[in-house]
């Protein structure tokens, strides 16, 4: 195990929130809460991210973002980290791929907000990344239902999940991947970063 990695042991359920935290906010807090109750979850891993492959905009430096990260959370099993910045990966199939060889036996699943579910057939080697985690969808305002017709949950249609099969999402072999609705907050970084105007 590399220092500073997080300690797993396996058998353990462990949603990865990919972002880039920039900075966290409620939304983010609100969706990993939804995500342990829901995947029945052990912990949560936040990988906040060096920066979005698919963003033009810098982000702030990881261990500000970290930093920021770690005050909005009380529960112990969220875990905020700079994984890819450790691990040297900036693309999602290649964060995966080193946690599984890194982690063998832990159940990972890959969580997403639903606005990222419509795009993710942008993302590299998206279907590599389905085939070898399960992926749960949490609802966002105004993009839930594009992400339902998304071309990525057309092509895996066959791999969706009913809601009350959500609990098992982390068992399951991928692909499988499951969209739940919640109540959903309007909060984005976008618009936290606009409100405290340019860094
Ligand atoms: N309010 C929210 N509801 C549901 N999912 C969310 C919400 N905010 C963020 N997410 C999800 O959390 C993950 C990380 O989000 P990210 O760090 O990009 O925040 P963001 O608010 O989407 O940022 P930005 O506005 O800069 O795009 C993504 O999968 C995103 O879809
Ligand atoms: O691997 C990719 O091609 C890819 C493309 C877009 C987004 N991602 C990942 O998706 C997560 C959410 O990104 P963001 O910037 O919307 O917070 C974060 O972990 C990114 O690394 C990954």
């Amino acid at each position: 195990m590399r220092a500073g990695l997080p300690v797993a042991r396996p058998g353990m359920r462990i949603g990865l929130l990919g972002g880039s935290f920039d900075p966290a906010h409620q939304g983010h807090v609100n969706i990993t809460e939804a995500a342990m109750r829901v995947f029945h979850l052990d912990r949560v891993w936040w990988l906040v991210s060096p920066g979005n492959p698919l963003k033009e905009h810098g982000p702030a430096p990881v261990a500000e973002r970290v930093a920021h990260a770690r005050r909005m959370l009380t529960d112990p099993r969220v875990v905020v980290t700079g994984i890819e910045q450790d691990l040297g990966t900036r693309m999602t199939a290649d964060t995966v791929a080193a946690l599984k060889r890194i982690y063998p036996g832990v159940r990972f699943v890959w969580l997403m907000g639903s606005d990222n579910l419509v795009q993710f057939h942008r993302w590299d080697r998206w279907q590599d990344i389905a085939a070898m985690v399960p992926i749960g969808v949490l609802a966002r305002p105004g993009s839930r239902t594009a992400a339902r017709r998304s071309p990525a949950a057309q092509v895996m249609a066959r791999a969706r999940l009913s809601l009350a099969q959500a609990e098992t999402l982390a068992l399951r072999a991928p692909p499988a991947w499951v969209l739940v609705n919640l109540r959903m907050s309007r909060q984005s970084s976008t618009v936290l970063r606009h409100a405290t105007g340019p860094r």
